[in-house]
């Protein structure tokens, strides 16, 4: 947006700034682990479940703050009226803001490892924040160079689910790794959707997104391949009796699935229009994540 433009008010910019619809991705992997967790040991512990998705959004906000803190750095932000650091006018307070989130996020995590007298979920949630920092942080910056995509498939997929299923049970599980690829694919699906309406500040701040290096039609059609593989997938995952048949209720996200890849396909080339193709793949994560976990539980 350029600076002669009207911008919108505040409070839509601090929504847009602190953007609640996408913490959906920190809870999910904790929703579905904890489910499989519950079919497979019928355990379920309410207050290590509820530590650990508290923990998770102050991980995930740690993580955005400092993306807008890192951004401002490289000057790729300053276009974005609804960035943290735009909107305050003030760095370093934003940065103590994000580390303070991400120091109180990793007590929970030691707080579940200290009630189960084990370490192990501190271990994969630093591998998980370690990935988050190599995204935007110096020296990696890894999603300037398109490699976003690989980080969040594994941060919020086998990682992120992995330990959330090991907070319940102290184990591990096939049926767990086969549901966080699909997690790790749809939450993939979100972040690659962001890009679809930032080549220009991209191409002008040097991050050779998925989509800078694609163009967006190319983008576009690879969106859709994404999007499809998910169904075949849980499909193939009931049929080979890895997943109970309850899960297939996560097919009611896709009139979500349709409508993001008929939005992205029409408009990939319009940058006002495809802005929003993000928060359709989060309704796509949203739903698809929400009723697999309940197929895991009734199935
Ligand atoms: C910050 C992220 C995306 C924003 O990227 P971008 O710079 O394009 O955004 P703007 O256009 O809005 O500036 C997400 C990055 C995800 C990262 C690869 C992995 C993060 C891992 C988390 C720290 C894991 C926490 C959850 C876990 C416990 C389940
Ligand atoms: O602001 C964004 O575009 C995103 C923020 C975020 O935390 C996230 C996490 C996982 C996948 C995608 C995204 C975003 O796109």
């Amino acid at each position: 947006m350029t600076s002669n433009q009207i911008s919108p008010p505040q409070g839509k910019l601090w929504m847009a700034a602190i953007k609640p619809p996408m913490y959906s991705v920190a809870i999910m992997p904790i929703w579905v682990g904890s489910a499989v967790a519950f079919r497979e040991t019928k355990i379920f512990n309410l207050t290590i479940f509820s530590l650990f998705i508290a923990a998770s959004i102050l991980i995930l906000a740690w993580e955005n703050i400092s993306n807008d803190v890192f951004d401002a750095e490289t000057g790729i932000d300053q276009n974005k009226h609804h960035s943290l650091v735009n909107l305050t006018g003030n760095k370093t307070l934003m940065f103590w803001v994000g580390n303070l989130c991400l120091g109180l996020g990793l007590l929970g995590i030691i707080a579940i490892a200290l009630w189960q007298k084990d370490p192990t979920i501190i271990g994969i949630i630093l591998l998980c924040c370690g990935l988050g920092y190599i995204y935007q942080g110096p020296p990696f910056r890894l999603g300037y160079q398109g490699l976003g995509e690989i980080l969040c498939f594994f941060a919020f997929g086998p990682l992120g689910m992995g330990a959330a299923y090991y907070s319940q049970t102290q184990t591990w599980s096939s049926t767990n790794l086969a549901a966080s690829i699909i997690l790790g694919i749809v939450t993939s699906l979100v972040l690659f959707c962001s890009h679809f309406h930032q080549v220009a500040d991209d191409i002008a701040a040097g991050k050779k997104s998925p989509i800078v290096r694609l163009g967006t039609q190319a983008g576009a059609k690879v969106l859709v391949v994404f999007t499809t593989i998910i169904y075949p997938l849980i499909l193939l995952f009931v049929i080979l009796n890895i997943f109970p048949i309850c899960t297939l209720l996560s097919f009611l996200s896709l009139p979500f699935a349709v409508k993001l890849c008929r939005h992205v396909l029409e408009n990939h080339h319009q940058p006002d229009k495809v802005s929003n193709s993000k928060f359709i793949a989060i309704n796509v994560h949203f739903l698809s994540c929400l009723f697999l976990g309940l197929g895991f539980i009734f199935g």
